[in-house]
């Protein structure tokens, strides 16, 4: 089969255009996936490009300059779309500045034609800006558990710089831009290449999605939604987890249950919503507080928040709580223009050779006593210096 431009251009537009609409469908049924829509824009833009030059044999000023300005426009799509992805803060004018750079650069060609080499080498070195900065963006600003991804996309763009290096090569060698015939190879070679790595490219971007997809999820699944703490189910995993290493050194780690006092009576009296402010300013005064390295904060149940404490012992994890208590009663909340004062009692647990859970349940009966003696105070199982007496 002969691949002219023509079957080539053709080709390109229907895998381009499939691509374009998987895009456009995913970011109907995917919301919340900023980067989705730029993605399938960047596609669209690529294809109308594919049509624009690979269907025009006689390379009009219509392929030429709106064709290359669509290429610029479409990595300037996928480069945008990989930023948002991985949140990179790159703002939209320093890419589309680069579409401008290159369109100029385009028109100089039509106006001026250069040798057919010289143009097809700055062609390639376009190719390579691009796949510089995308793969710089996806390997240098990436989050750590996106990483993977986010490499194998990176592969691709390099499969595309490496193209282009190997392209350039073979188009420097003596005696080669005498050969008409290798010449045209070279641009069905290009096309062809291209169109493997539109697929490929989807494909990487797609891993990318469903990778942020799991990642959020899982995030989500171990997040409090209203205070944006660890829940549970999270702390539980977190806090076993933290406490077995410091049993496995020998080291005390201990864990603070905190209640706020009264937290039926404020929904009661000033509704739902001023409790919800409640344990929000709650948490914002809890985030004020320097806690030591490896500590974790999580909303436990309702109005209950777990504080573990690895690697410190039940005097230190003491004083903490009541530092906590007091600047809790120091500041109450504020609902609207009511100030809706807020109490917590703290019960401490603290012991070297405690499982997790059995700190957890020694201070939950510190807590209750807490409140059986009157609230807003903190109270500790056994001696102050070894909080847990009956490990
Ligand atoms: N506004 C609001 N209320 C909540 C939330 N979660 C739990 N609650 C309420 O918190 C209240 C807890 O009440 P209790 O367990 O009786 O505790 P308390 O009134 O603080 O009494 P003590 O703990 O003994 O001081 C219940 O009325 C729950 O409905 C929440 O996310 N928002």
């Amino acid at each position: 089969m002969h691949l002219d431009l023509f079957t080539l251009g053709i080709m390109g537009l229907a895998v381009g255009a499939t691509i374009s609409l998987s895009f456009t469908l995913l970011g109907m049924v995917l919301r919340g996936m900023p980067a989705l829509p730029i993605w399938a824009a960047g596609f669209w833009v690529l294809t109308a490009a594919a049509l624009a030059q690979g269907l025009d044999e006689k390379q009009s000023l219509l392929s030429a300059v709106v064709g290359s300005g669509l290429i610029a426009l479409s990595n300037a799509l996928m480069l945008m779309g990989i930023a948002v992805h991985v949140r990179y803060p790159l703002r939209w004018r320093w890419p589309m500045l680069l579409v401008g750079v290159f369109l100029v650069i385009q028109l100089v060609f039509v106006l001026e034609p250069p040798a057919q080499l010289y143009e097809a080498l700055v062609f390639g070195a376009k190719s390579v800006v691009w796949d510089v900065w995308m793969i710089w963006v996806l390997l240098r600003r990436s989050p750590r558990d996106l990483r993977n991804t986010c490499a194998f996309t990176a592969t691709i763009f390099c499969a595309d710089m490496a193209f282009y290096f190997l392209r350039s090569a073979v188009m420097l060698a003596p005696g080669t831009e005498s050969q008409v015939l290798l010449a045209t190879q070279l641009v069905s070679a290009n096309y062809l290449f291209g169109i493997v790595c539109t697929f490929l490219l989807s494909t990487g971007f797609t891993l990318m999605l469903a990778q942020r997809l799991t990642l959020d999820l899982r995030s989500m699944a171990r997040t409090d939604g209203m205070t944006g703490l660890p829940n549970r189910r999270a702390v539980i995993e977190e806090g076993r987890r933290a406490v077995d290493a410091c049993r496995a050194r020998g080291e005390t780690s201990s864990v603070l249950l905190l209640d706020l006092d009264g937290f039926k009576a404020i929904n009661d009296s000033w509704g739902h919503a001023a409790g919800d402010e409640v344990l929000q300013h709650f948490v914002r005064l809890m985030r004020g507080i320097h806690l030591p390295d490896g500590a974790l904060l999580a909303r436990y149940g309702g109005e209950e928040f777990l504080v573990v404490l690895p690697a410190i012992d039940a005097a230190q994890a003491i004083v903490a709580a009541e530092d906590m208590r007091s600047r809790v009663a120091a500041m109450p909340a504020q609902f609207g223009t009511h100030r809706i004062p807020v109490t917590t009692s703290v019960g401490v647990a603290g012991a070297a050779g405690l499982e997790f859970e059995a700190l957890v349940s020694a201070a939950d009966a510190a807590l209750y006593r807490a409140k059986k003696l009157g609230r807003n105070r903190v109270e500790w199982e056994g001696s102050r210096d070894e909080a847990v007496s009956f490990a």
